[in-house]
């Protein structure tokens, strides 16, 4: 056979799109020996596989729904504490090393984020640590204890309308989804807070609030994190086409709207609250020394989709499993509810600094903070000088990340880490070397990049428990505890996705 005539007689047609191919495949491989042999990370211990292409993880993480972190876990029971899951990220497992990762002192970059959610220029997701300091050193006044102290009323107030749901629920006999509830309450306290009224969700026969379009973008957030096209793409698809694919995402893409809307009406100095809160979040970023460029229209859209997120999901997770466990334990719920009768004799009262004086009702709220993990995602940070762990020299610039539930259910540190033990947090508890427990309590993040909204996350655990617990007593409907436990990682934990939420009877106490 001549090969030469043959050669020459194949079709550009055929040759080029063969010779495309043939490009394609070296590159492929000539990436792969890079990435396996040549690259910072290649001697750090993990599967081959997730060294080579990020396709390891979205298999997980797409394919299999927010599955990665489990089976990260999997493999550090293989390849130890360190490992590469990605060929750009190292993983560690180490609760003792939380701290030098997530430093005090250090202001770090997190990488990655900002693909996510659509939102890239907010505190949360800015990557450069620089940009970071300065966004959150301007909101850091609106997340103080006494800013939320001056809000209090408020929060009272829909402390109140859930008080009158749940007799609501209690007059009909039926039992009240508490699932639905919780994001509604901490939806209406945040949209009030943050941006001068709310959507009267917890007013809603049912309850709809942002919990399902929450939990739809952390699902996407995983498509995102592969292909960081998709929110833009998706941002420029009219929203009545966006709610026909996703009806799920309605209500989040209505509060976009009306922020939008709203932030044009704060630049052009018009006064947006109907409520007596202090200031809008706009108004306290426009006020801010921030530059120019952080006041525009677009980050202040970004910052509020952020803040919502960031407080709406958390709180109500850590409402819902407290919830749970506390209907679920009698021995809990009698002796909690003892103490809050006992400080509040009247069952009418509701006094945030005497709930606060209880030592009961902060380690129920203490463990169900521990076991609802704030954010069960990997958080990623990028160190600007080598970091030294164990034998490993981590090279500057690398992106490592370690993960929350990875500390909550480390079992040297929390025996039977998935059993509900509020007495853990009694006294002054110590790990068995002597080291204060809370030091590793860590469902807030911990350093520099740490969660803005602990003061007012606290306010809303205590308020919200000592009312539920002071003046009802709950029977569960249909529930078990693998509706509180993470099923799935959509950055957030999500209990098994065919849950119907924790539901319970209610009936009033009588003392
Ligand atoms: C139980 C309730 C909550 C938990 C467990 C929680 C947990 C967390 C965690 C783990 C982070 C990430 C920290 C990091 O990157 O290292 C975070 C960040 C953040 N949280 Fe919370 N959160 C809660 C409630 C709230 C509330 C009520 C708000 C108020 C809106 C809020 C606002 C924020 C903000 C703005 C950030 C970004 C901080 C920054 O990047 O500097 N959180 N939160």
């Amino acid at each position: 056979m001549d090969l030469g005539s043959y050669h020459t007689n194949l079709s550009p047609l055929v040759a080029v799109p063969v010779a495309a191919f043939a490009a394609y495949i070296l590159y492929w491989i000539r990436l792969c020996i890079y990435r396996l042999h040549f690259h910072p990370l290649a001697h750090f211990p993990g599967p081959r596989l997730a060294a080579v292409t990020s396709w390891y993880e979205a298999y997980y993480e797409i394919v299999l729904q927010g599955q990665y972190s489990r089976k990260i876990g999997e493999l550090h029971d293989v390849y130890g504490p360190i490992l590469r899951v990605t060929p750009h990220e190292l993983h560690i497992r180490d609760s003792r090393f939380f701290d030098e990762v997530y430093p005090k002192n250090l202001h770090v970059d997190k990488a990655g984020w900002d693909k996510r959610f659509g939102s890239e220029h907010s505190v949360m997701t800015t990557v450069n640590a620089a940009f970071h300091k300065r966004r959150r050193a301007a909101l850091s006044p609106m997340f103080s204890r006494r800013s939320v102290l001056q809000f209090v009323h408020i929060i009272y107030r829909h402390i109140d309308t859930l008080s009158t749901r749940i007799r609501e629920f209690e007059s009909r006999k039926e039992p009240i989804n508490l699932t639905h509830a919780f994001p509604a309450l901490t939806g209406d306290i945040i949209m009030d807070y943050f941006f001068g009224f709310n959507y009267r969700q917890l007013k809603d026969p049912e309850f709809y609030s942002f919990h399902e379009a929450f939990i739809t973008i952390g699902g996407t957030g995983h498509v995102a994190a592969q292909f960081p096209a998709l929110f833009p793409i998706m941002n420029s698809i009219p929203d009545f086409i966006t709610e026909k694919l996703q009806p799920a995402a309605k209500s989040l893409l209505k509060f976009k709207r009306d922020q939008w809307e709203i932030i044009g009406r704060t630049l052009r100095g018009e006064e947006i609250k109907t409520n007596d809160a202090h200031k809008t979040i706009f108004q306290e970023i426009l006020s801010s020394k921030l530059p120019p460029e952080d006041k525009s229209h677009r980050r202040l859209a970004d910052e509020a989709q952020i803040v919502v997120g960031g407080g709406v999901e958390t709180t109500a997770f850590a409402l819902n499993i407290a919830a749970f466990h506390i209907i679920n334990t009698p021995r809990i719920y009698e002796r909690l509810h003892a103490e809050l009768v006992n400080a509040l004799p009247n069952r009418a009262d509701l006094e945030l600094t005497e709930l606060e004086k209880l030592s009961y009702l902060k380690a129920c709220i203490m463990e169900a903070v521990r076991m609802s993990y704030g954010l069960s995602a990997r958080n990623p940070r990028t160190h600007n000088k080598p970091l030294q762990y164990k034998q490993y020299t981590i090279p500057a610039g690398t992106c490592i990340a370690m993960t929350i539930p990875d500390v909550s259910h480390d079992e040297e540190i929390f025996p039977e880490s998935r059993t509900y033990i509020p007495e853990r947090w009694l006294g002054e508890p110590k790990t068995r070397d002597g080291i204060p427990l809370e030091r590793f309590m860590v469902s807030f993040g911990r350093g520099t990049r740490s969660c803005l909204g602990i003061n007012l996350a606290w306010v809303e655990l205590y308020l919200t428990l000592g009312m539920m617990f002071r003046r009802y007593k709950f029977e569960l409907f249909k529930a078990d505890v693998s509706d509180v436990e993470m099923g799935h990682d959509f950055f957030i934990p999500v209990p098994r996705l065919d849950s119907k939420g924790v539901r319970a009877f209610v009936t009033s106490t009588s003392d």
